[in-house]
């Protein structure tokens, strides 16, 4: 049986032309004009582009005393919905929990995606153990790991950890993550805070200033230069984050940051209104920023500075953000967005003018699968590739509501914004999941993607250190040992 998409526009981040598509087997068998195949998805009037992968979920994931509401089920579907074929999703070892055994937790919880999936390791605790199982991870096809420097006295790790993991990814071929705020300074501010009687969720925001996130962000890239290891920095959220991230690959170091749809079109004044659940809901590390960084983030995806748009999907229900009532700090923090990335970047980039359409393709996908090691099996429309696609529509509008979205959550933080772009079809390994708004998928079609150790980048940089790195000087006459 062989699918084929025909008369649209493909665009890759590279190139834009027209020609139909032809699937097998849940892959792409030819690209090329006039072709034909059993099964014909009309692309009139439509770009068809490399599905979207969000190298950033957390999808059932404990924390903070709960659990986020999105599963691999809601969540996935929401993915599709948008357009959005892969997530990468963090395995979360509680402090002291071997890696192997968290892996299990979540290849459990991943049975059910409607949509192809990978994980990052988080390194949550340091010992000998961990050391150990980081080469049983990469061998099971993961080559990231994730470390917190904040969530003090739960998720965070200090500087000795993260050196110590950071040489671990070097050896490995692997690549180290970091949440990048400062998570000593922000517990102390926080205390400070609660204890002035700032207990609202606009406390979250004062408790995590840019200069939090802007100092973790330049340690973290000097601590991975030092280890000698690439750097992926996630929800890289204002200036002073992106100052250090674009000084750092002007150096030739290699840092990849990563901007959330939320932060380029949500602002801090969310959390000024004046209803509690309104501003509750929008709490998520680190806190929507203002104008002047959201334009930073922008200015770094058009200049190549910043690297890819994620969404940190991490979804919490009213009734769980209400556990901080009267102390911010027991809000959940996180925010959702797995539907709405594609849609929303497209209405507020493309259309704007802020970003091309080829830029689009390599922030919401091409790029991602690069840097995480699965290209061009995920992220390209090529002969060979996965047929993860979205048939793209520019003239199709919808305005966001949490009454029609798959999340299983009560409200939407986009809710009301108009958009222009949505899919037609969305297809994961060639089978159509989505249908002009109608979800069609099958829990459980989602697949692993195992993800091999050693990008180029890697290599290259490892290459390079090696070159570079301190040897003694041979002198003749004084022997070396000093005896
Ligand atoms: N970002 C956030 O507030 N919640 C999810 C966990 C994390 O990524 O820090
Ligand atoms: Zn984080
Ligand atoms: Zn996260």
């Amino acid at each position: 049986m062989t699918t084929v998409i025909k008369n649209g526009t493909i665009v890759t981040a590279d190139l834009t032309y027209k020609a139909d598509v032809l699937i097998e087997g849940g892959q792409i068998i030819e690209i090329g004009r006039d072709l034909k195949g059993d099964e014909v998805l009309d692309a009139s009037g439509c770009y068809v582009m490399p599905g979207g992968i969000d190298p950033h979920t957390h999808l059932e994931m404990p924390f903070m005393g709960t659990y986020s509401s999105d599963d691999f089920e809601s969540g996935t579907r929401a993915a599709l919905a948008g357009g959005t074929t892969m997530v990468i999703d963090f395995a979360l070892p509680s402090p002291g929990q071997g890696l192997m055994d968290a892996l299990k937790m979540w290849d459990n919880k991943s049975t059910r995606a409607h949509c192809d999936y990978s994980f990052h390791m988080a390194v949550t605790w340091w010992s000998e153990q961990v050391f150990n199982e980081m080469k049983e991870v990469v061998d099971r096809g993961i080559n990231s790991f994730k470390h917190f420097m904040a969530y003090k006295g739960a998720l965070m790790v200090n500087d000795d950890e993260l050196f110590a993991s950071f040489k671990r990814c070097a050896e490995l071929g692997a690549l180290p993550l970091v949440h990048a705020e400062n998570g000593d300074i922000v517990a102390e501010m926080s205390a400070k805070l609660l204890a002035e009687g700032n207990v609202g969720p606009e406390a979250h925001a004062y408790s995590r200033p840019p200069a939090v996130e802007g100092e973790a962000t330049n340690r973290a890239i000097m601590i991975a230069d030092m280890a000698g290891v690439p750097l992926y920095v996630v929800h890289t959220s204002c200036e002073e984050a992106h100052e250090a991230i674009r000084r750092a690959r002007m150096q030739g170091k290699r840092v990849y940051g990563e901007p959330l749809i939320q932060h380029l079109t949500l602002d801090e004044s969310e959390y000024f209104n004046a209803d509690w659940d309104h501003a509750a809901r929008r709490v998520m590390s680190p806190p929507f920023r203002n104008k002047q960084h959201q334009d930073s983030l922008w200015a770094g995806l058009a200049s190549g500075s910043l690297s890819v748009v994620a969404t940190d999907h991490c979804a919490f229900t009213t009734k769980q953000k209400r556990f901080g009532v009267g102390d911010f700090t027991k809000i959940p923090n996180g925010t959702g967005g797995l539907e709405d990335r594609m849609p929303m970047l497209w209405s507020t980039g493309v259309n704007t003018g802020r970003i091309t359409m080829n830029e689009f393709v390599a922030v919401t996908s091409t790029n991602i699968a690069k840097i995480m090691n699965m290209y061009p099996k995920k992220g390209a429309v090529l002969v060979g590739a996965d047929a993860d696609l979205v048939v793209w529509d520019p003239a199709k509008s919808k305005t966001i509501s949490a009454s029609s979205q798959q999340s299983a959550i009560d409200y939407n933080v986009f809710e009301g914004k108009e958009v222009t772009g949505l899919p037609r079809y969305t297809l994961s390994r060639g089978v159509v999941t989505v249908e002009d708004g109608t979800f069609k998928g099958r829990e459980g079609h989602g697949e692993f993607v195992a993800r091999q150790p050693g990008t180029p980048v890697g290599r290259a940089l490892s290459t390079w250190k090696e070159l570079t790195a301190p040897r003694p000087v041979s002198r003749s006459g004084i022997p070396a040992s000093g005896v």
